[in-house]
């Protein structure tokens, strides 16, 4: 007979990594062994991928040929072009994005190919797709055209550049480039669990990357952050204290608060509330900074709950002008670089993922024909 399982397999260590580490009571978080301290505003996004993926930071020679490799690799198949207007129209953006994934792999140059040297080439490609699949839904759902990449941004420039049709300035790429960097891995988070169980039957990257899409999409996790705007934008900013304490009252939970694993401030909360008070300010109308304050505090007080990697990346993204149904997928653009490297080290040291299950259900029954039942 099974043992009581552990509800949502809390405190469970159920694999092993060398890619992200985390230190829940202190707050502190390491991609490799670099504390994300120091890589926030000075690693880019690209070289935070070259780290996760292939193991170590790169010199400059092996930046430039990484970074071309993205460059080559974020061309979308014929197969994504045909489908994405048709898409766009009928999915939101978290669905279009599993969808387009998924259609994208047909097009991979290494389709369902688990072998290492594949594995590495689409992390680059997938990780270079990413952000052109949500430029380009957003794209087609909005009649817009897609204004082309410029060859000296980065994928966070393009990416701004592309989904609000304006040149960013050098500062909001700095700052995008760091979100993008402090959400790229997270040890055995709910999306990485479960790429990593679909890699462990020996399934392809594309298929894992489906599975992940689907499960960062939910509010429990990645799918916070759009729904941390939504109650900025639904409170009266004259009444957000008393609001947030009755909605506490109630039995709600306040999207963007609470963490499994820290027991004090996520250390990428730390950046993004600094973030969105300098843009905030930058922006003319500090009003939902303010609001988020005051809800941090409220929260605290109440609940002795900190905020989250999601909560503050809400505004951030707010006024960078991203519209609030593309936050998740924001999401995604960055921990693709992490999923994609968590298959990578699954599929390296494999065993097939298959824990046990505690039976609660009937026994003994006796079948009854159906005119019996
Ligand atoms: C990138 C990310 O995924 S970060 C997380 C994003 N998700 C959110 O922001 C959603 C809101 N937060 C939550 O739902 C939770 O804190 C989670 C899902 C992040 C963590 O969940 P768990 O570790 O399972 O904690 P659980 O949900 O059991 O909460 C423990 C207690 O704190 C309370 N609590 C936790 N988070 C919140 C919250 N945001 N608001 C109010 N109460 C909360 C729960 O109601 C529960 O109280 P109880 O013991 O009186 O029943
Ligand atoms: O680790 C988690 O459970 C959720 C999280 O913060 C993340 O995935 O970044």
């Amino acid at each position: 007979m099974a043992d009581k399982p552990t509800k949502g397999l809390a405190d469970v260590v159920a694999a092993s990594t060398a890619l992200s580490d985390i230190d829940g009571k202190a707050g502190r978080l390491f991609y490799r062994g670099y504390d994300i301290h120091d890589l926030a505003g000075r690693a880019t996004f690209e070289e935070t991928a070259y780290l996760l993926q292939r193991g170590k930071l790169p010199t400059r020679d092996e930046l430039a040929a990484y970074g071309a490799e993205l460059v080559r690799g974020r061309e979308l198949g014929a197969l994504v072009s045909a489908n994405i207007s048709e898409v766009a129209e009928k999915q939101k953006p978290m669905e279009a994005l599993r969808t387009l994934v998924s259609l994208a792999s047909a097009d991979d140059p290494d389709r369902d190919s688990i072998e290492a040297e594949a594995d590495l080439r689409k992390a680059a490609r997938l990780t270079a797709q990413q952000p052109l699949l949500v430029a380009r839904y957003h794209a087609a759902r909005s009649g817009g055209s897609l204004p082309d990449p410029d060859p000296d941004l980065s994928i966070a420039g393009n990416f701004l550049l592309q989904v609000t049709g304006e040149r960013p300035t050098a500062r909001q790429v700095e700052i995008f480039d760091a979100c993008l960097v402090l959400h790229a891995d997270h040890t055995m988070n709910a999306s990485t669990f479960a790429a990593r169980v679909c890699a462990a039957t020996l399934s392809d990257m594309h298929s894992a990357i489906v599975a992940a899409i689907g499960t960062l999409k939910g509010p429990l996790h990645g799918g916070a952050n759009e729904q941390v705007m939504k109650t900025l934008e639904s409170l009266d900013p004259s009444q957000v204290a008393q609001s947030v304490r009755d909605k506490l009252a109630a039995g709600e939970k306040i999207m963007g608060f609470g963490h499994r694993v820290y027991k004090t401030e996520d250390p990428r909360a730390t950046h993004l509330r600094k973030m969105s008070e300098e843009l905030a300010a930058g922006s003319g109308d500090d009003t939902y900074y303010r609001m988020s304050k005051e809800m941090e505090e409220v929260v605290f007080e109440t609940k002795s709950l900190y905020p989250n990697v999601d909560f503050y990346a809400a505004t951030v993204y707010h006024y960078l002008g991203i519209p609030t149904d593309l936050f998740t997928p924001v999401f995604s653009i960055s921990r693709m670089s992490g999923w994609t490297a968590h298959v990578i080290e699954q599929h390296a040291d494999n065993r097939l993922i298959r824990p046990d299950s505690e039976y609660i259900g009937e026994r003994e029954q006796k079948w009854k024909p159906i005119d019996e039942r």
